[in-house]
């Protein structure tokens, strides 16, 4: 595992930088939120539902506009220059967009059209993570036939052809079966390995348990606590689980990060 000397060393930016993020919708849903992930570091955002932890991610994925506040990838000004920012990530939602007249590896190679990847390295990139995710047997069939699981990896697979150093992810693994789960998990860890940068939200505790080198917590729109599972465990008196330790965060919600 890199170091997280080496991650957040003094001449490296954050990979991501949030400051001050605040939105409002017909209320305040994210408030002031500030957060920094060193390079190749795995980070879970865990909350109750509502908590705006999607919000959070769709304003870093460029897709809503902050009220107020700045968004910092690898030290650039993702506000000022969206376009620079997003080539530098992906952005894996909930609800998988794929075409569905399109095979999954008619889809990769669109998808790294747009992003002008090299075709040679699209073709490998395409089929390692088809074999990646276990795609390979269905890799010429539609996708329009395929179930809610198998489209979540197409859509995976296909926010990855254009190698991004930050991945953003918003619940990847809900709804998935177990072996489908781990191959998705097997994934996001053999990126982290590399170096790449991943945020993602879960309801699936053990997921932040076993996978996240941190963990932040939101509630009610604000960041109420973060840190390695020890440190949060140290935060709340030595509650032993995460499941323990996020209720008596959330319960509590009046803890300063
Ligand atoms: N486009 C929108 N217009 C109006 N309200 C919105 C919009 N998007 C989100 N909200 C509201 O903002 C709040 C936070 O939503 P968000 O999806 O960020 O929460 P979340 O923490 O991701 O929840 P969950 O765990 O249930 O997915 C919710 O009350 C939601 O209804």
């Amino acid at each position: 595992m890199v170091s997280l000397a080496r991650r957040t060393g003094a001449v490296m930016p954050a990979a991501l930088a949030l400051s001050g993020l605040t939105k409002s919708f017909d209320r305040p849903v994210v408030r002031g939120v500030d957060l920094s992930i060193g390079a190749g570091e795995f980070y879970a955002l865990l909350g109750p539902n509502g908590a705006g932890k999607t919000t959070i991610l769709r304003m870093i994925a460029g897709l809503l506009r902050p009220d107020a506040g700045s968004i910092s990838i690898f030290g650039q000004d993702a506000l000022a220059d969206p376009v620079a920012a997003k080539r530098q990530m992906a952005w894996v939602s909930d609800e998988p967009m794929v075409y569905d007249r399109l095979t999954p590896l008619e889809y990769l190679e669109f998808v790294s059209g747009l992003w002008q990847v090299d075709p040679d390295h699209a073709r490998r990139s395409a089929h390692a993570l088809i074999d990646w995710l276990g795609l390979a047997p269905h890799a010429n069939e539609l996708c329009g036939g395929f179930s809610k699981g198998m489209l979540q990896k197409v859509a995976l697979a296909g926010a990855l052809v254009h190698d991004p150093k930050l991945i953003i992810l918003d619940e990847p693994l809900t709804g998935l079966d177990a072996g489908s789960a781990r191959q998705v998990k097997d994934v996001l860890r053999e990126k982290t390995a590399s170096g790449v940068t991943v945020i993602m939200t879960t309801h699936i505790l053990e997921v932040a348990e076993r996978m996240a080198e941190r963990i932040g917590v939101i509630a009610d729109g604000r960041l109420i606590a973060e840190g390695t599972l020890a440190e949060l465990r140290d935060r709340t008196g030595g509650e032993n689980t995460l499941e323990d330790i996020f209720l008596d965060l959330v319960g509590q919600g009046n803890l300063t990060p």
